[in-house]
């Protein structure tokens, strides 16, 4: 996250790090707990490693420094991606993880809740991106989980900052035109959060943009109210 603060312990439950365990391990993606069984993250997070056992999801931290050999994980038993994603500026970025065993749900580990599709015209204005991303293009995955406040922008608007590309009614951009505030490498997968009438939803997946908080060049982010259908048939 660029131009972001500290987190507080069990400020953003529903916030997962998932690591890829090849020869060694590291933090590669940011998702979040829908359910007691199931993640949500960015297509292009699992398609880098479709399989199943190299995936190791941590819940309930705030900081990477507290992830060693003796830390629980989650191991994810099923990978869905979804069927129409090619690569993630072409939209459809979106995946589920399904756990191996259900979690448990304590103060640090919470679901957040789905946006229905009804829902795809709330204009939400307390919407934040959190994640252990670099705070800057050329940075290094942080410690300590950062978040950063992010108003929403229309479809046209995006548009208009992103001439060369296609930007879909299946997406959401989050940014300032003065640059500033951003996610990242390292944040995509994680969660777009909004609050809205005391309740949290997961209204994006951190997917794209061009660089990191660049005057001009919002995030894009998947739109999840789009998917409520293909998560709820995937998942009950
Ligand atoms: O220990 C390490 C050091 S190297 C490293 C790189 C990445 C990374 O590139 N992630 C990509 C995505 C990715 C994931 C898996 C495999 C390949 C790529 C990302 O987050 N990408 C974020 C994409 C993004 C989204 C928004 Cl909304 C706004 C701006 C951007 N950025 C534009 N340029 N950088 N970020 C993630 C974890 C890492 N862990």
């Amino acid at each position: 996250i660029v131009g972001g603060t500290d987190s507080s312990p069990g400020e953003w439950p529903w916030q997962v790090s998932l690591h890829v365990k090849l020869s060694r391990q590291r933090h590669l993606c940011g998702g979040s707990i829908i359910s007691n069984q199931w993640i949500l993250t960015a297509a292009h997070c699992v398609t880098s490693l479709a399989n199943p056992n190299s995936w190791r999801v941590y819940a309930g931290i705030l900081k990477q420094s507290e992830i060693n050999e003796d830390t629980p994980f989650f191991r994810v038993e099923e990978i869905i991606v979804h069927p129409q994603y090619k690569y993630a500026q072409a939209g459809y970025d979106i995946a589920l993880m399904k756990l191996a065993k259900p979690m448990n749900f304590t103060d640090l580990q919470l679901p957040i809740c789905l946006p229905s599709k009804e829902d795809t015209n709330i204009f939400y204005t307390d919407c934040w991106v959190i994640g252990w991303g670099y705070r800057k293009e050329k940075g290094r995955v942080q410690d300590i989980l950062q978040k950063a406040p992010i108003p929403l922008m229309s479809t046209e608007e995006c548009q208009a900052r992103y001439r060369k590309r296609r930007i879909g009614d299946k997406v959401i951009c989050a940014g300032y035109d003065e640059g500033g505030r951003d996610a990242c490498k390292g944040d995509s997968g994680g969660p777009l959060s909004c609050r809205h009438e005391e309740v949290w939803y997961l209204v994006g997946i951190t997917s794209w943009g061009e660089g990191c908080a660049r005057p001009w060049q919002p995030g894009v982010y998947t739109k999840v109210a789009e998917y409520s259908d293909w998560i709820l048939g995937k998942t009950t």
